[in-house]
């Protein structure tokens, strides 16, 4: 008689801005095929799935990873995408602060409806997008010499990256910076997700249930 054990499927939905590098990133990650020159087109929704080793003894845990058509406006979900998901991955450009402030809202729908799904876990991923070589020549052909006040003004990405890092940590999510043309920049984020949305199980602490569990366990297989 066949028995294989299908584990538990992790269900991810990936969500942000229109054009944040969401396809790319899931790209890069599951095929590491992506470069400066890779087209890629507007999403209307896809399902990648991984296999994922979380380092806990060589088992590898499924990812389904459901690409969500980017938001323009208002950081609203499609209804659906709020009941389905064990975890979400939301992504912004720091270039563009209202990327940002997209997320707010989004991780507010999704509290909202939070008694319907409880333990779900959510990320922030920052995609540091690299420049395209042809948008950034090694050196400009003319250097201009900035006044000094200009100089002193804080850079705005390095304050966008703060802001998040404020609001995840008040949030208590974790945010990751991430370049999606550099694959393992992408692995921390995807494996610390996998493991909490797998969490390995609890050893009872009274033998005659631990012995029941096995027996039970052998009756299974
Ligand atoms: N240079 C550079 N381009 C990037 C990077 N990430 C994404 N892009 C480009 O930005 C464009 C949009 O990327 P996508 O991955 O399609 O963005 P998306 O968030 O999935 O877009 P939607 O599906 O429309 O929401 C594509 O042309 C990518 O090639 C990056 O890190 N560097």
């Amino acid at each position: 008689m066949l028995t294989a054990k299908i584990g538990k499927v992790g269900k991810v939905l990936i969500c942000g801005m229109k054009g944040v590098g969401k396809t790319t990133l899931l790209e890069q990650l599951i095929y590491g095929n992506v470069n400066m020159d890779t087209e890629l087109h507007p999403t209307i929704e896809d399902i990648y799935v991984a296999s994922v080793d979380t380092g806990r003894g060589g088992a590898r845990e499924t990812l389904r990873i459901y690409d969500s058509a980017g938001l323009q406006g208002k950081g609203q979900l499609p209804r659906h995408y709020l009941y389905f998901p064990d975890g979400y991955v939301l992504v912004y450009d720091p270039t563009d602060p209202s990327s940002l402030d997209m997320l707010a809202d989004i991780k507010t729908d999704i509290d909202r409806n939070k008694e319907k799904k409880d333990n779900v876990a959510i990320i922030v991923l920052a995609n540091m997008r690299a420049r395209n070589r042809r948008d950034s020549p090694a050196s400009p052909p003319i250097q201009v010499t900035q006044p000094q006040s200009q100089q002193q003004q804080p850079d705005p990405v390095e304050s966008v990256l703060n802001r998040a890092n404020s609001w995840c940590a008040r949030e208590r999510i974790k945010h990751y910076t991430v370049n999606a043309m550099e694959r393992p920049s992408l692995y921390e984020p995807f494996i610390s997700l996998c493991a909490r949305l797998h969490p390995p199980p609890t050893k009872s602490s009274f033998p005659q249930l631990r012995q029941v569990m096995q027996k039970t366990q052998k009756n299974d297989s």
